[in-house]
């Protein structure tokens, strides 16, 4: 029988799952291990935050509150837009690089020995682990963990959100507050304490390792990064400042005025960011500051970094959005996010109100952020000069300082080089090449629009990434990873990827639109929230399939859970979602083992000697391993295939706790049981087992990869080379048709020119999709998005829905496919 869902329209109406990525901090890897008794085997372990970043040193780590952006309509995550007459992204970029002249290179040294001293004083590492008595891991031990009544059948289950969320924010009556020194208030929220909240769901999650905390010892390090950084501002003539205090320093410091420089003084290329310092140097390179007024007329004179400081340092971060050392971090955004908004340093032309109490107030559109370029030079110049322009000549300021470089910026080469790269060409399309149909979904970092092509009409999903939040949460990397996994991959199972482009605010990835949504929502759909034994197989081998060649190709892909699953208009899987995923250095060639007629292909040696440390994953997915914080190597995507196996079959994952040092305590220490909601047979149970062995080295997968798993005997009758010609148990079938955009978008037209005013979100998007597109030889050598190629692929889908026909978008629902049972049989399927 068909059952409905409802595809959400708002984001808001659902909870999406957030994953961990966190580096663990050396030296508390170090404690860890040793007090888990256990001792990273690895001679090849490499440090991922040092890896990609190659900027963690003494496991530094920052800690930022991040509120979830639960309703995107209620506050844009997007900053777009530069202060008015201002090169944006000079602007931006240079209060992140060094590129200062002498004489505020000297000052800023001074400033930051200054900052250092005061770091020393207030660096206390002993942060005091309240309540450690409660989570102590032998407190534990008693919980029953995966089994559940016989009669059992699971609760609807809600998901955490996609962007991480400080458990605080679900607390309202915690205002966002902007706190004095002394006394000091959250910003935004700041409570870590895991058994203030219920979660509903594990989520992706970057956060500091609970375990260590089992382990008494501080969630994450203290850093330099950890300064309080105090905005304070002047509505003068002269200019903005910023000035970074520490801690316990009153912000009342004289102030220079600030040149706006508007020269690209960046002098550093990717390779050499330093990304974990990006946001340190974001806010005191330039040191922009501003001083805004309170609805109520008064001056918020200060403005407190989310940077971690010793008092705001909390002792369980159960889900504290923290750095993720990976090159990432969750800065999240509030405070940071905030202060990036209005600080003209960024070039954003959104101001933000700060009510009495600090919350958000409503974000006021100013005028949309000149470009780079003056308009009038942007029309006369053929778009691909206008980098020439952008690097300084044409700029209207005044330089203060020597003449920038009037070199050509080299093209990229990143992808080019590869060699799959004969798949694409130049770009074909712009953001102008789209029009936005909705928003499909809001994950961690990107947006994602249902769009349509104008000159075509078809249907794709528009994943769009705002630079500038990208910079502040130190994605880079991460977006370049993802970039370059869905650029290398050509599998029936993983989403491929159209376009890849970049506007001088906006980053975007154009996809193949997934009609079916997220096999989460599918599986929601079941009365019993969980599927037959035989409709588990056919999923799980589609995992397994997409998981080798990940594999083969060198990925390790990290984050597997239903939310990341999506499924094709033909019921079939794509996986999606690249950004936890990371690429095993110097990965080898696949082996052919085995005779003529049975082959065995080792996946398993592509990443071999691979061991990466990052703590990263969704909280009732992590693998043991990842928890210790002893490295992690491919084998944790087959944990996940066992914990995915086992919540399609039951309707929950076997090692949920009440919080998430119980989930993690239940990992390292409970043996999955099996509840009686459903029957599965004992080669099933076998199978999850066997993937779900804590000691990775005895995993199944852990001699030749995903060959060990397709030769277990729950996937005997797989027919693994016909997987895409297998009936899928279920197939989306659009029930009504998406709404008229057309109408709606004029309705709203007027309503909003009835109001005067556009909403902010609606001039964002507006902006997303009017922007140019900027060829690679447009970005300059030192931008930090140099390497975010801007190419389409060459050969484009003439599946891919169109706009308008009755498949195309709306009402979702999941129906049973009737010719499965027949034609999925090893004997049927010859039959036909
Ligand atoms: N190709 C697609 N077709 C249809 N919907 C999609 C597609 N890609 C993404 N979505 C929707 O957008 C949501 C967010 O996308 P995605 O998970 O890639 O973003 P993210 O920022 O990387 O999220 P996360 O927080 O999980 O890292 C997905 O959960 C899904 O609902």
């Amino acid at each position: 029988m068909e059952e409905l869902y409802d595809r959400p329209n708002m984001v808001g109406e659902k909870e999406r799952s957030l994953s961990f990525s966190k580096l663990i901090p050396k030296s508390f890897r170090r404690n860890a291990s040793s007090s888990n008794g256990s001792t990273n085997t690895s001679n090849s372990s490499v440090n991922e935050g040092e890896q990609e970043n190659g900027a963690l040193e003494g496991g530094k780590s920052e800690v930022y509150s991040s509120p979830r952006q639960e309703n995107y309509t209620q506050e844009p995550a997007y900053v777009a837009g530069p202060a008015q007459g201002q090169s944006s992204r000079f602007l931006r970029f240079k209060s992140i690089f060094h590129g200062m002249n002498s004489e505020e290179d000297t000052k800023q040294k001074l400033k930051s020995s200054e900052l250092e001293k005061e770091e020393d004083l207030n660096s206390p590492i002993e942060v005091p682990v309240e309540g450690l008595e409660r989570v102590h891991i032998t407190e534990h031990k008693t919980l029953s963990v995966g089994s559940s009544p016989p009669d059992m059948v699971p609760a609807t289950r809600k998901r955490s959100p996609s962007t991480p969320i400080m458990p605080s924010h679900l607390d309202t009556a915690e205002p966002r507050s902007r706190g004095k020194q002394g006394n000091r208030e959250h910003t935004g929220s700041f409570s870590t304490n895991p058994f203030r909240h219920d979660r509903d769901r594990s989520a992706t999650i970057r956060s500091n390792n609970p375990y260590f905390i089992y382990q008494g010892l501080p969630p994450h390090a203290l850093s330099s990064q950890e300064l309080d950084y105090s905005f304070i501002s002047s509505s003068s003539k002269l200019g903005e400042y910023l000035v970074p205090t520490t801690p316990g320093t009153a912000s009342t410091a004289s102030t220079a005025p600030i040149v706006k420089d508007h020269r690209n003084l960046s002098n550093l290329s990717l390779n050499k960011i330093k990304e974990n310092e990006e946001v340190n140097e974001f806010y005191s390179s330039d040191g922009f500051t501003e001083k805004r007024e309170s609805k109520t007329g008064n001056f918020l004179d200060r403005f407190e970094s989310p940077l971690l400081t010793p008092e705001t340092a909390q002792p369980f971060p159960a889900i504290v959005v923290g750095c993720d050392n990976d090159g990432d971090e969750d800065s999240g955004g509030f405070a940071l996010t905030q202060s990036a908004l209005s600080s003209p340093s960024n070039g954003n032309n959104y101001q933000r109100d700060m009510g009495v109490n600090g919350d958000l107030g409503q974000i006021k559109p100013t005028l949309r952020r000149a470009a780079s370029v003056p308009d009038a030079l942007k029309e006369n110049s053929p778009s691909k000069s206008s980098s020439k322009q952008k690097s300084g000549s044409s700029s209207p300021f005044p330089p203060s300082g020597p003449l920038p470089d009037l070199e050509e910026p080299k093209r990229s080469k990143r992808l080019r080089n590869k060699s799959f790269s004969n798949k694409f060409r130049d770009i074909t399309v712009g953001p102008q090449s789209f029009e936005k149909i909705r928003l499909l979904g809001q994950g961690d970092v990107g947006k994602v629009y249902l769009a349509k092509e104008k000159r075509t009409n078809r249907l794709y999903a528009l994943k769009i990434f705002s630079k500038t939040e990208m910079i502040k949460r130190k994605k880079i990397k991460r977006i370049l990873a993802e970039q370059e996994i869905l650029a290398t991959s050509n599998h029936p199972f993983i989403v491929t990827l159209y376009h890849s482009f970049q506007s001088e605010d906006y980053l975007y990835l154009c996809m193949e639109y997934c009609m079916g949504g997220e096999f989460f929502r599918a599986l929601q759909t079941r009365k019993t929230k969980c599927i037959c034994e035989d409709d588990a197989r056919f999923y799980a081998s589609e995992v397994t399939a997409a998981l080798e060649y990940l594999h083969l190709m060198g990925f390790i892909y990290r984050d597997l859970k239903p939310e990341n699953i999506l499924l094709h208009k033909s019921g079939h899987i794509m996986l999606s979602d690249f950004d936890l995923s990371i690429q095993a250095k110097d990965a080898k060639n696949p082996v052919v083992k085995g005779t003529a007629q049975s082959t065995i292909l080792d996946t398993k040696i592509c990443s071999d000697g691979f061991r990466t440390n990052s703590f990263v994953g969704t909280e009732e997915y992590i693998a043991p391993e990842v928890i210790r914080g002893n490295g992690h190597t491919a084998a944790v995507d087959w944990w996940t295939l066992g914990i995915l196996t086992y919540e399609m079959l039951f309707g929950f994952t076997p090692f949920k706790g009440d919080n998430t040092n119980e989930t993690f305590c239940n990992i390292l220490k409970s043996e999955v049981t099996f509840s009686n909601n459903n029957e599965v047979s004992r080669a099933c149970k076998d199978l999850i087992k066997k993937l779900l062995t804590k000691n990775e080295s005895k995993r199944l997968g852990s001699r030749m990869g995903a060959a060990d798993i397709k030769r277990h005997p729950f996937f005997k009758k797989v027919q693994w080379s016909l997987l895409r010609n297998q009936e899928p148990p279920l197939i989306p079938v659009l029930t009504e048709d998406g709404y008229d955009f057309t109408k709606l978008s004029s309705n709203k037209n007027k309503q909003s020119s009835k109001n005067g005013t556009h909403s902010s979100l609606e001039e964002q998007e507006r902006i997303m999709f009017e922007e140019n597109v900027e060829y690679d030889d447009e970005v300059s050598d030192d931008d930090p998005f140099h390497d975010f190629n801007s190419m389409s692929l060459m050969k484009q889908d003439n599946n891919s829905l169109i706009y308008g026909n009755n498949n195309s978008y709306g009402k979702i629902s999941y129906a049973p496919n009737t010719n499965r049972s027949r034609s999925n049989s090893h004997k049927g399927f010859f039959k036909r």
